[in-house]
């Protein structure tokens, strides 16, 4: 339950809100309790005025009425005030979860798949509902209710308090806390296949094209139909868990109504309680064992939300790849980009760059060339400090890339990645990402610049054109060129591109270069490309070879 616990600080923040249900709570069942009550002892002492007794019928169905609509109104209170405070919890959940997740994206070490991350964001958190509305409410409500049962019981009957003590807390508390235990491995086993299910959906949309062509639909059919078979087999784990639950409650409540009733029965012999006030009490005890009920039933769901809680904590606890330094240094002004002695490698023992070093002016456009897999994207990833060196110093306008603030550097330098994705929304909507107060002309300008404009003023919504999901709508080069324009667009003074002309034909890949000095005039460039340039385009051609990096002639 450490899991469970550490999320504790996000409870204590409403804090008011869940106290407030809980009294809502506590007012319903209470009411709920009373109605019961009040109505054994009114249908029982009504009864008894057909055999003569005296009974005085109103006070008992104005009690009635008043029970009723207390708890109507409290009922109604308690779901609003609980589910939105829930609901808020969990929105601050999910933002400090995607806070925590930014700066650790790329994920080092495991292999965090992106429908993990997904189910960790969403059903995960989700699951994290379980606690308060179904556990911590209720048995706070079980706790108040219980103890005022237990007085009232013991003030009327001799001995009935302990009995009812017994029956009550061993259904609402120690039978939940069996339950736990029984329900940890079937929820983590419910919580991680409904991961796995997720993740097959995602691999089969995203990857039908392939897998139709390759004829590997069934395949993916059958790591679906086993991910669903593993989930409903923990699901019917977990309600045989909490069916067996709800019949121990009824056996745990029948016993404490007959122990109720034998002694209660003692009492009325002796003529120490009146008919109608004993029936009213054993309706009332009966009734309370309705929070039972509600307890036990979150209990068979606390072993998933446990295991959620676990998941969502693992990824926010994951170490970033690199961290801001505790007295960062103010990134002066300039575009220039220094590599001193820099050597990286992924895994230890698999240097991917060996004493590398490399001088770009401010302003100065170079190339970066080599064999695919040699590290000239690696060397990008270093300019951004996506990760650290092992060795040497990156250094931009004169500053240790390591001692500056990242957002600072971010903002100094803009990555044309090769996996650069299209976001939903519109061409402006994507553009706006590489500048946020960009006008109309910006915009064409920097779709000029990237050679889209001509496709972009055949739209009959230009800009507000609503591109589909990953860009769905553009062809690949048209996405590429749209994600290179959103860089141009961008105030940052140092421009990486990797291979920036990918997915481009061989003509407008060579306009795009041609225009590329005018396009980046007076800001630094490095570009690692396979693509021919023509003489004039860079200042410079360096090549990777082995880790080492030389100027080349090409
Ligand atoms: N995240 C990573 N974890 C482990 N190894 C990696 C990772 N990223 C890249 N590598 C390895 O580092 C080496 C350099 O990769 P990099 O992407 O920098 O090459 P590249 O020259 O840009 O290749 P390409 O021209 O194909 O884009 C490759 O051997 C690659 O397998």
């Amino acid at each position: 339950m450490k899991a469970l616990f550490s999320f504790s600080p996000f409870f204590a923040h409403r804090s008011g809100a869940f106290l407030l249900a809980i009294a809502l709570s506590v007012l319903t069942l209470g009411a709920g309790v009373g109605l019961l009550g009040v109505s054994g002892w009114f249908l029982t002492g009504a009864a008894l005025t057909t055999a003569g007794v005296a009974f005085n019928l109103f006070g008992p169905s104005a009690l009635v009425r008043g029970f009723s609509f207390l708890r109507i109104v409290s009922r109604y209170g308690e779901k609003l005030v609980g589910h939105d405070a829930t609901l808020r919890l969990l929105a601050d959940l999910r933002g400090w979860q995607f806070r925590r997740l930014i700066p650790r994206v790329p994920l080092q070490g495991k292999a965090w798949r992106r429908g993990d991350l997904v189910s960790r964001l969403t059903a995960d958190i989700d699951a994290l509902d379980t606690v308060f509305l179904s556990a911590l409410g209720p048995i706070a409500t079980a706790l108040v209710l219980g103890t005022a049962m237990t007085a009232v019981l013991a003030w009327y009957l001799q001995g009935a308090g302990l009995v009812y003590e017994l029956g009550f807390f061993g259904a609402s508390l120690v039978l939940p806390a069996i339950l736990v235990l029984a329900a940890i491995a079937p929820g983590e086993a419910a919580v991680g296949a409904s991961a796995d299910l997720r993740m097959a959906v995602l691999d089969g949309v995203e990857g039908h094209t392939d897998l139709r062509a390759l004829g590997a639909t069934a395949w993916a059919q059958q790591t679906f139909t086993d991910a669903s078979a593993h989930l409903q087999r923990a699901k019917t784990r977990q309600a045989t868990i909490a069916a067996i639950g709800n019949a121990l409650v009824q056996l745990f409540a029948g016993v404490t109504l007959v122990g109720l009733l034998w002694i209660g029965l003692d009492a009325h012999s002796a003529g120490a309680l009146g008919g109608p006030l004993l029936v009213g009490l054993l309706l009332a005890s009966l009734g309370s064992f309705e929070v039972a009920l509600s307890i036990v039933r979150s209990a068979s769901r606390l072993g998933a939300a446990q295991a959620a809680a676990q998941r969502v904590k693992a990824l926010s606890e994951t170490a970033p790849a690199v961290r801001d330094v505790d007295a960062p240094k103010e990134l002066p002004q300039g575009g220039s980009v220094t590599f001193e002695n820099v050597c990286f490698g992924y895994v230890p023992h698999r240097p991917v760059l060996d004493e590398v070093n490399l001088q770009v002016g401010a302003g100065e456009r170079v190339a970066l060339i080599g064999a695919s897999g040699s590290g000239k994207s690696t060397i990008l990833s270093l300019l951004l400090r996506l990760a650290d060196a092992q060795a040497g110093t990156v250094r931009v306008a004169g500053e240790n890339v390591a001692q500056v603030v990242q957002a600072d550097l971010h903002r100094r330098v803009a990555l044309l990645s090769q996996d650069t994705p299209v976001f939903l929304g519109t061409i402006r909507d994507n553009l706006l990402i590489g500048k946020p107060d960009a006008n109309s002309e910006d915009c064409r300008r920097a779709l000029t610049a990237a050679r889209l404009d001509a496709f972009v003023s055949t739209l009959p919504d230009g800009l507000e054109t609503w591109l589909g999901e990953a860009g769905r709508t553009l062809s690949a080069g048209q996405a590429r060129r749209l994600c290179l324009a959103r860089v141009l667009l961008s105030q940052a003074s140092i421009i990486a591109l990797d291979e920036p002309t990918s997915g481009l034909d061989p003509e407008t890949e060579r306009d795009f270069l041609s225009d590329l000095s005018a396009a980046t005039s007076g800001r630094t460039v490095l570009i690692a490309t396979h693509a021919k340039l023509a003489p004039g385009m860079v200042e410079r051609v360096y090549r990777l070879d082995n880790g080492r990096l030389s100027l080349s002639e090409a």
